[in-house]
């Protein structure tokens, strides 16, 4: 506190001097065009209050036609929804706001007193996902561009798996070669699998000796990959290698990866690197392998309870003040990350209130359409308009630096008037930072996330205990001295299963228990305590993971999130009553959009089903097509998907890509959604217990080729894909018969009642391609299973016949 004081009166006496102007490590800009966007957004409220307008004025009459009445309400709740929902959406659009970050300024101020960093990196299951994955993340966080004795690495298993630790262990050994050569050639990416498979020929030729350098790391590696794989394939290390180390005596005594003692190895010791002798580009950061106590009887609360043990264990290692979350599959891809989390939270005005910063998470098993839409491109990456503003700002803002760090030179005239008013141009800058800062931050998405320990562990936010970087420095001193045996031993006791019994672990502290999406709730209540979040999105991307390669797997991991964000709806941390007086009203809003995808499903499935039906006996639920109430209709379809297919497409991403994204949100809004929606009713009820399905993050090659080639994964017999074909069924037979009333009555009476009608159902049949050629047309192993069919097929004629029948 005394040495902020101390530098904000410094900063003071240099500012009347005229000498320096405060220059903060980041900054904030609102994104351009906005106003286009809110005349826009105004002009579809018109459009979609037309639709009520509409909607209401023609309600059919209770006496003569009772079915089409009763479609026609139905159809209305769901547009009632459907806007209600845009309306929500716009929050989330409404004011934009990017960050950018100085780096040289933080290296120039405080290079020396950067804080210490613990990483965590969690996997759960060997075989879905393969040590040497988990490795390569690995050692790609130990690479960071960070002082090497300020970085810890822990890597928490819940498998307590003997492959797992044993990969490990080679990790350490080759980190000895890896993190020099990266230092040494500045190599991005730092997990060397995605860096070795992306070299290029040409790119090794005009290197000269840093070929030859990159030749042999790249053979160790290789030889690494092939002794864990084989141990991998094999599932057993053999004994000259479990000679090797003591840590493998500990599996003397697991029965089971459900049922074993706290298993805890460092594996390197970063306080070594203090021993004289070592050189700087030796030093290497710890490395720490957990697996925390697992029992039958006691639940181990999946991710967030290796988080939880996690915070625990290293506070006793190496309390780094910051903490690092990776999913065991994202790896760094930016070996910049911490620094630029640094600029964040070690800026002098803003720093102190940030809890955490959320980078965005890119993939690099994505096809060039995205088959999934997993990328959520629109989502992550509105800033693109703003990249070149960045650069130039960037560039201006070290011109000023390296001006005012010489400020005692003159200045010739003409670029005097120039700087002043480029400075006067960076303060109104900070202005900016103000106003726009205003909407809270971003949710916390579970991985690619820096957080400050004390916020993560329940504290709340209050300036005047939030020590910062005066803390953190007596922290470090406090740090354990005890050698690495006995801290092993002394921490087992934090990652025992009865340690949090009657604490206020996963409930006030730490990582929260009891919801699929652990890290949204988490995100929401540390921001309900005060903090605020920054998410940041630079230019090169900072985490880079494995996308789901099947359907099934996508649509099973869509069900895990909206299932943990419904449920959070449901529950006290309700953003909309949890929030109230906590955080702002637009952030609550943004919260309720996901909070809000899984009851989506019902209006997604009438809407898709309902009218479809309707044609079929000939009824009609929109207005003719000559009429002009079809044109609020036509404009609110046309503005909205126009405007999403021009964003996405200036987001880097293809039409196709495009039509792929609508179609997987159709099938996410009628299968996930749905399925979570009903399994959170029921374990609201206490008929089905919490669970969590992990990810695959390898695939069948067979199956892979399949994803490659882009073709549609449908080979299980999964009621989720039970539902997507007797939709798609329906719709095809509904199409069919409009198109046959459409031919077979010459007169024009057809196609004007019901034109709009059957342009919706052959839009859905559109779609639906991939599924209709995964029930007709394919002979391969990833066709829809006969079982599936049969289902479907029944289901679809029953429910033609029942609306048949009423309609
Ligand atoms: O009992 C468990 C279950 C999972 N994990 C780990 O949690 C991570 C996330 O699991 P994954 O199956 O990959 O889920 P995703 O849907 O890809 O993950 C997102 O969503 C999760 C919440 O639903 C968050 O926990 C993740 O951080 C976030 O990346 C993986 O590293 C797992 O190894 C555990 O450590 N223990
Ligand atoms: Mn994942």
């Amino acid at each position: 506190m005394r040495l902020l004081k101390h530098r904000e009166r410094e900063r003071e006496r240099e500012r009347d001097m005229g000498q320096e102007v405060y220059l903060p490590l980041f900054e904030t800009k609102a994104a351009e065009g906005r106003v286009a966007y809110k005349l826009y957004s105004l002009s579809v409220f018109v459009g979609i209050f037309s639709i009520w307008v509409f909607r209401a004025s023609h309600l059919p009459p209770a006496e003569t036609e009772r079915g089409r009445r009763w479609g026609w309400i139905g159809l209305s709740m769901a547009e009632l929804w459907f806007s209600f929902y845009w309306f929500l959406t716009q929050f989330a659009r409404w004011n934009p706001v990017y960050r950018s970050t100085f780096k040289h300024r933080l290296s120039q101020r405080y290079e020396k007193e950067l804080p210490g960093v613990d990483v965590f990196v969690c996997t759960a299951d060997p075989t879905i996902e393969p040590p040497i994955m988990v490795v390569n993340t690995v050692l790609s966080v130990m690479a960071y561009d960070y002082p090497p004795e300020k970085l810890a690495v822990y890597l928490s298993d819940d498998a307590g798996s003997e492959l797992t630790f044993y990969a490990l262990l080679e990790a350490s050994r080759f980190a000895k070669h890896w993190l020099p050569f990266c230092k040494k050639l500045k190599v991005e990416p730092r997990s060397p699998a995605a860096y070795f498979s992306n070299v290029r020929r040409d790119d090794q030729e005009p290197l000269g000796d840093g070929s030859e350098y990159r030749s042999s790391v790249k053979k160790i590696y290789e030889e690494m990959r092939d002794r864990i794989d084989i141990a991998t394939r094999l599932a057993q290390i053999s004994s000259d290698v479990q000679n090797e180390h003591k840590g493998f005596r500990e599996w003397d005594s697991v029965s089971s990866s459900h049922n074993h003692a706290a298993i805890l190895q460092i594996l390197i010791d970063g306080r070594e690197n203090k021993v004289v002798g070592i050189e700087n580009h030796d030093k290497l950061p710890t490395l720490v392998y957990l697996s925390r106590e697992k029992r039958p009887h006691c639940h181990h609360n999946f991710k967030a309870g290796a988080m939880n043990a996690l915070i625990r264990v290293s506070s006793k290692i190496s309390n780094g003040p910051i903490i690092l979350n990776v999913d065991c599959d994202v790896y760094s891809n930016n070996s910049e990350s911490v620094r630029d989390a640094m600029c964040f939270f070690m800026d002098e005005n803003k720093g102190y209130e940030i809890a955490y910063v959320q980078y965005p998470q890119s993939y690099n098993n994505l096809t060039r359409n995205d088959l999934h839409g997993i990328c959520l491109r629109v989502l992550n990456e509105v800033r693109h308009s703003l990249c070149a503003w960045t650069g130039y700002n960037n560039f201006l803002n070290f011109l000023i630096d390296s001006h005012t760090f010489r400020s005692k030179s003159p200045v010739p005239k003409m670029s005097s008037y120039f700087w002043r008013l480029k400075l006067h141009r960076n303060r109104g800058i900070k202005v900016d930072l103000a106003a726009m800062d205003a909407n809270g931050g971003p949710c916390y998405i579970g991985s690619g996330c820096f957080h400050r320990r004390e916020s993560l562990c329940g504290m709340k936010y209050d300036r005047k205990e939030c020590g910062g970087l005066d803390q953190w420095r007596k922290e470090m001193d406090k740090n354990e001295k005890q050698s690495a045996i006995v801290l092993e031993d002394r921490c087992k006791v934090l990652a025992s299963c009865t340690y949090e019994d009657n604490t206020q672990w996963g409930r006030e502290m730490g990582v929260k228990y009891g919801f699929p999406a652990e890290d949204i709730i988490t995100g929401l209540s540390i921001q309900c305590r005060g903090w605020k979040s920054i998410y940041f999105n630079p230019e090169r991307k900072s985490f880079t993971g494995v996308a789901p390669t099947t359907l099934l797997q996508a649509l099973v991991q869509q069900k895990r999130w909206s299932e943990g964000q419904f449920q959070i709806f449901l529950s006290k941390y309700c953003p909309f009553i949890y929030g109230r007086g906590r955080i702002p009203l637009n952030l609550r809003m943004c919260y309720a959009i996901y909070a809000l995808w899984a009851p989506n499903c019902f209006p997604t499935l009438y809407y898709v089903i309902v009218p479809s039906l309707f044609l079929l006996g000939d009824v009609s639920l929109f207005p003719e097509i000559t009429s002009l109430w079809i044109l609020p209709f036509t404009y609110v379809l046309i503005a909205k998907y126009g405007c999403s297919l021009a964003e996405f497409v200036t987001c880097g991403g293809t039409p196709q890509g495009w039509w792929n994204e609508q179609r997987i949100w159709v099938f996410r809004r009628t299968t996930s959604f749905c399925f979570a929606f009903l399994e959170t009713i029921a374990r609201q009820l206490g008929f089905t217990k919490l669970e969590f399905v992990v990810t695959a993050k390898v695939a069948d090659s067979e199956v892979y080729q399949r994803y490659l080639q882009e073709t549609m994964e449908f080979g299980s017999p999964s009621p989720m894909f039970t539902v997507l074909s007797t939709i798609a069924m329906i719709n095809l037979l509904s199409f069919i018969w409009g198109l046959k009333r459409m031919i077979m009555d010459a007169n024009f009476g057809v196609l004007e009642q019901l034109g709009l009608q059957i342009v919706l159902c052959g839009v859905i049949v559109l779609i639906n391609w991939p599924v209709y050629q995964g029930l007709f047309f394919r002979r391969d192993k990833g066709k829809m299973p006969f079982s599936v069919i049969y289902k479907s097929v029944m289901l679809a004629f029953l429910a033609c016949s029942i609306a048949l029948y009423l309609v």
